[in-house]
C-alpha cells in the first residue's frame, strides 16, 4: 500500500475507535485521490460511519459515493471494509483502480482463480489483513461458510465498516431490483456493532424506506444530496412534428462538434440502423448492445472510452459503471421506461460538472411500444414481498411520470426534482430546459402535438398515452428489452448477469451471459401479443382495415414527398435525367404494393426510408433502381465525377422493411398534411393489419423466397435485401 501522509498511529491518537479529524481526512482525501476537498456530503458521511454510526446516502449518478466507504477504510489502522456490490465488473473496476492508486484492495468472485482467491482468504484468515477493502457480491454473503468468515474476522474487531453500493438493488420497489440483495438483510444479526453504509442514487422515497428497513440500520444519518445536475440541460424533442428524425440527431451531434455522446434506443435494431445512419453522415460513432458478440463490444467500448470514437448508439445494456466524464450529450432516441431510469442514464452526461446536455425524442409511437412492453414485462419481481398488481400499477404509474415529463409543458427540471420528491423554486432551473427557454415554442409544439394525435387517432394508428390510462395490467409480463437472469439461480460467489451489466463487464473482460437467439425472442412477443389481445376475436381483426386505410389523398401526398426529395436527388447529383412525376409514382407504388396492405405504419415507415435512401443515393443506385422507368437514365453514363454527397452511398435502396421499421414505424411521416375528413374517406379496400405472429410469418416466407433468390442472383442485391430484412 501506498505510504500514507499521516502517521496513522498518531492520528488515530493509538486508539482502534478513535476517528479522524477534518483535516487528517482531507489529506488522505489529496494524498490517495488527488481531490482537493470533499464533495457535498461526503465528509458528513465518512465521519458518520467512522464513529460507528449507520448511515444512508444518497447522492446522484457521478456524486462521489465510492469515496464515502474507500476514505473510511484508509482512516482505520487495522481491520478491513467490506463493500457489497452488485456487478462483478464494478468490483473488478474500482479495485483495479484502488490497487494502481496503491491502495490494497481485493474482490471475491467465480471469476478469479483459485490461487488467487486462497491468498485472499489466508489474509482474512491471518488476523492481521494488510487488505483495507474486500470487494464481494451478495450472493457470496449469504453463503454460511463466508458468513462464518466474516463473523470470525468481526470477533477479531477486524471488521470496520460493511458498505452496500447500489443499495437501491435490495427494494423490489427500485428499478434494478436484485433478489439477491435481500439476503443482505441477516448481516445487522449476524455482525452486531459493525457500522452499515447504505448508498444509493435512486431516490424514491419507497426505495429509501425499504432499503433502511431491509438492512435493519439503527438511527441512521440519512444523508441526502440534491439531485439537481445543473449542469445538464434537459430538452424534449417531438419526433412526430419532424420530418426527419435521423436527420435532427445527425444535425445536432454534428453542430455541437466532435462531442462524447451516448443515444440510448430501446431496440438492437434501431442501434444498428442509427448507428449506420450517423456514420454515413460522417459521425464516429458504433452500436452497442446485448446482440453483438464479446469482442466486438470490447472493442467498442474501449474506442468510446479512449475517444478513438465519439458516440455510441446503445441499449440500455450501456449502463451501471460506465464512467466516463467528458459526456456531453446523452440522447434518448426512444421514451425510456421510468423517470427514474431516465434520470439515471441522463446522468451520464458531465460527470465532471461540466455543461452538457440530455435530449429526449418523444414519439407517440414508441409511447405506445412502451406501454405495450411494460404491461407484459416479466413476473419476476412478484417473488418479492410487494404484490404482483401493485408493482404493474407502479410500472405503469412510473411511465406515465416519464409520459408527463415530455408531455408537459412545465419546467424539466422541475419535473425530474419533484419525481424524486424535491420541492425548488421555479427560479433554478435559470432556463437551462428548453421549456423555460422557450416556453411558447414548447407550447407551440405541444398543440402540433395533440393535433396530430387527434388526426392519427381518427386514423386509428395511434393513441396518445395520457388518453389511454385505463387500460388493464395482464397477468404475466415480460421484457425483451431488459430482461434480467433470476438470481436465484447463480452460483453462490457469483452474480447474475444483466444488461446493465454489459458494458462493464466488457471493460473487464468478463464472460458474458448467453442471450435468447432471435427466434426465441419472436415466438416470446408472439406469445405475448396473445396474451395482450386475450379475446381478439376474428371480428376484431375484420374491423381493423378501416381504421387503417391509405387514402388516395394519403398516398397522394406521399408522392408528393417523394417528388421533392426526387427533385432534390437530381441537384445533387447534377441534374440527373429523371422523369420526376414517374419515378415518384414508381417509388410509390412500391411501397404501397409492397406494405400498404399491411397497415399504414408500414407504408409510413417505407415511404420515409425511401425519402432518406434518395437525399444520400448515388447515381448508379438511383439508375439500378430507376432505370427502368426512365429509359434516358439507363441510356446515359454515370457522370465522370459525383458530387461529394453522392460519394458515400447508402448501400441499400429501401426494398424490404427491417425490423427497426417495423418497431419505429412511424417516424417523420406522422405529420404529413392530410385532414381527417380525407382520412376518413378511404377509397381504397384495404385488407387487415396483420398480428405480430402474422407479420413475423409473412417475413419469414419472404425471407426463405428471397433467400432462395439469392442463390440465384448474381448480383448481390438479394444479399441486400436479406439484410434488411433480418430481424435482429
Ligand atoms: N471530492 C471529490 N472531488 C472531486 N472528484 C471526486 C470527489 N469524489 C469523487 N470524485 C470523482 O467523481 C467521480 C464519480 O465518483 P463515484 O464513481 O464514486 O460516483 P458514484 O456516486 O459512485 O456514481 P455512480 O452512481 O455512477 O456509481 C469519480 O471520477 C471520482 O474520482
Ligand atoms: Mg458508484
Amino acid at each position: 500500500m501506498k505510504k500514507s501522509p499521516l502517521p496513522l498511529q498518531n492520528a488515530c491518537g493509538g486508539s482502534k475507535n478513535q476517528s479522524l479529524g477534518k483535516e487528517a481526512l482531507v489529506k488522505l482525501l489529496r494524498w490517495h485521490f488527488g481531490h482537493p476537498e470533499f464533495r457535498g456530503k461526503q465528509l458528513d458521511a465518512i465521519e458518520a460511519v467512522l464513529s460507528g454510526r449507520d448511515c444512508f446516502c444518497l447522492m446522484p449518478t457521478g456524486g462521489g459515493k465510492s469515496m464515502c466507504y474507500q476514505i473510511p477504510a484508509l482512516a482505520k489502522k487495522t481491520g478491513i471494509v467490506l463493500v457489497v456490490c452488485p456487478l462483478i465488473a464494478l468490483m473488478e473496476n474500482q479495485v483495479m483502480a484502488l490497487k494502481e492508486k496503491g491502495i490494497a484492495a481485493e474482490y471475491l468472485s467465480s471469476t478469479q482463480a483459485t490461487q488467487t482467491k486462497n491468498k485472499i482468504h489466508e489474509d482474512l484468515d491471518s488476523g492481521k489483513p494488510s487488505l483495507r477493502l474486500l470487494y464481494v457480491t451478495p450472493e457470496l454473503i449469504a453463503t454460511p461458510g463466508f458468513m462464518t468468515k466474516l463473523r470470525k474476522i468481526h470477533t477479531r474487531g477486524l471488521l470496520n465498516l460493511v458498505a452496500i453500493d447500489e443499495a437501491h438493488c435490495i427494494s423490489s420497489w427500485g428499478h434494478d431490483f436484485r433478489p439477491s440483495y435481500r439476503k443482505l438483510s441477516t448481516l445487522r444479526s449476524h455482525l452486531p456493532g459493525v457500522p452499515i453504509l447504505a448508498l444509493t442514487a435512486t431516490a424514491v422515497p419507497k426505495v429509501q424506506k425499504d432499503v433502511i428497513e431491509s438492512l435493519c440500520l439503527q438511527h441512521p444519518l440519512i444523508l441526502k444530496s440534491s439531485f439537481n445536475r445543473p449542469s445538464i440541460h434537459y430538452e424534449v424533442r417531438y419526433k412526430d412534428l419532424l420530418d426527419d428524425v435521423y436527420a435532427d440527431l445527425s444535425d445536432v451531434l454534428k453542430s455541437s462538434g466532435d462531442v462524447c455522446a451516448i443515444v440510448y434506443c430501446l431496440e438492437r435494431t434501431m442501434c444498428d440502423d442509427l448507428s449506420a445512419h450517423l456514420s454515413k453522415n460522417g459521425i464516429s460513432c458504433a452500436a452497442y448492445h446485448a446482440g453483438l458478440n464479446d469482442k466486438l463490444r470490447s472493442s467498442v467500448l474501449d474506442n468510446w472510452i479512449s475517444s478513438k470514437i465519439q458516440v455510441v448508439v446503445a441499449t440500455v445494456a450501456f449502463g451501471m459503471g460506465i464512467d466516463r466524464k467528458d459526456v456531453r450529450i446523452v440522447c434518448h432516441f426512444n421514451i425510456p421506461k421510468s423517470m427514474e431510469a431516465f434520470y439515471q442514464e441522463s446522468g451520464r452526461a458531465g460527470r465532471d460538472q461540466l455543461l452538457s446536455r440530455s435530449l429526449l425524442y418523444y414519439g407517440i409511437d414508441d409511447c405506445k411500444r412502451m406501454k405495450f412492453i411494460l404491461s407484459n414485462a416479466d413476473n419476476k419481481k412478484s417473488k418479492a414481498s410487494n404484490s404482483q398488481e401493485e408493482l404493474s400499477k407502479k410500472t405503469l404509474t412510473d411511465f406515465q411520470q416519464m409520459v408527463e415529463y415530455c408531455e408537459g409543458s412545465g419546467c424539466r427540471r422541475r419535473k425530474i426534482l419533484e419525481t424524486f420528491g424535491e420541492k425548488v423554486p421555479a427560479s433554478l432551473c435559470g432556463k437551462t430546459c428548453d421549456a423555460c427557454k422557450h416556453p411558447n415554442l414548447v407550447a407551440k409544439y405541444l398543440e402540433e402535438l395533440a393535433n396530430t394525435c387527434i388526426v392519427r387517432q381518427k386514423f386509428g394508428s395511434s393513441q396518445i398515452f395520457m388518453s389511454s390510462s385505463s387500460d388493464t395490467i395482464n397477468e404475466v409480463r415480460t421484457s425483451e428489452f431488459w430482461n434480467r437472469d433470476d438470481e436465484e439461480s447463480c452460483s453462490e460467489d457469483d452474480i447474475s448477469d444483466s444488461d446493465d451489466g454489459l458494458a462493464v463487464k466488457n471493460l473487464a473482460r468478463s464472460k458474458l451471459p448467453k442471450k435468447l437467439g432471435i427466434s426465441e425472442k419472436i415466438e416470446c412477443l408472439q406469445r405475448l401479443e396473445e396474451r395482450y389481445y386475450p379475446d381478439k376475436s376474428s371480428d376484431k381483426q375484420i374491423n381493423k382495415p378501416e381504421k387503417n386505410a391509405i387514402s388516395d389523398t394519403l398516398r397522394e401526398t406521399s408522392k408528393q414527398r417523394l417528388q421533392n426529395a426526387l427533385k432534390q436527388a437530381q441537384q445533387r447529383l447534377g441534374n440527373l435525367k429523371i422523369e420526376v412525376e414517374k419515378s415518384a409514382s414508381f417509388l410509390e407504388n412500391e411501397c404501397y404494393n409492397k406494405y400498404g396492405k399491411t397497415g399504414k405504419s408500414f407504408y409510413y415507415s417505407q415511404v420515409a426510408s425511401t425519402v432518406r435512401w434518395l437525399s444520400s443515393a448515388d447515381y448508379t443506385g438511383l439508375t439500378n433502381r430507376l432505370g427502368t422507368i426512365n429509359s434516358s437514365l439507363s441510356d446515359d453514363a454515370p457522370p465522370e465525377t459525383e458530387p461529394p454527397a453522392a460519394r458515400s452511398p447508402l448501400v441499400e435502396g429501401p426494398t424490404e422493411i427491417t425490423s427497426s421499421d417495423f418497431h419505429d414505424s412511424i417516424r417523420s411521416e406522422t405529420s404529413v398534411a392530410v385532414s381527417p375528413t380525407e382520412i376518413a374517406s378511404p377509397s381504397t379496400r384495404l385488407p387487415p393489419i396483420p398480428s405480430f405472429s402474422q407479420f413475423i410469418n409473412t417475413r419469414k416466407t419472404k425471407d426463405n423466397r428471397s433467400s432462395a433468390s439469392e442463390k440465384k442472383s448474381p448480383n448481390g442485391v438479394q444479399k441486400n435485401l436479406e439484410k434488411r430484412m433480418r430481424l435482429q
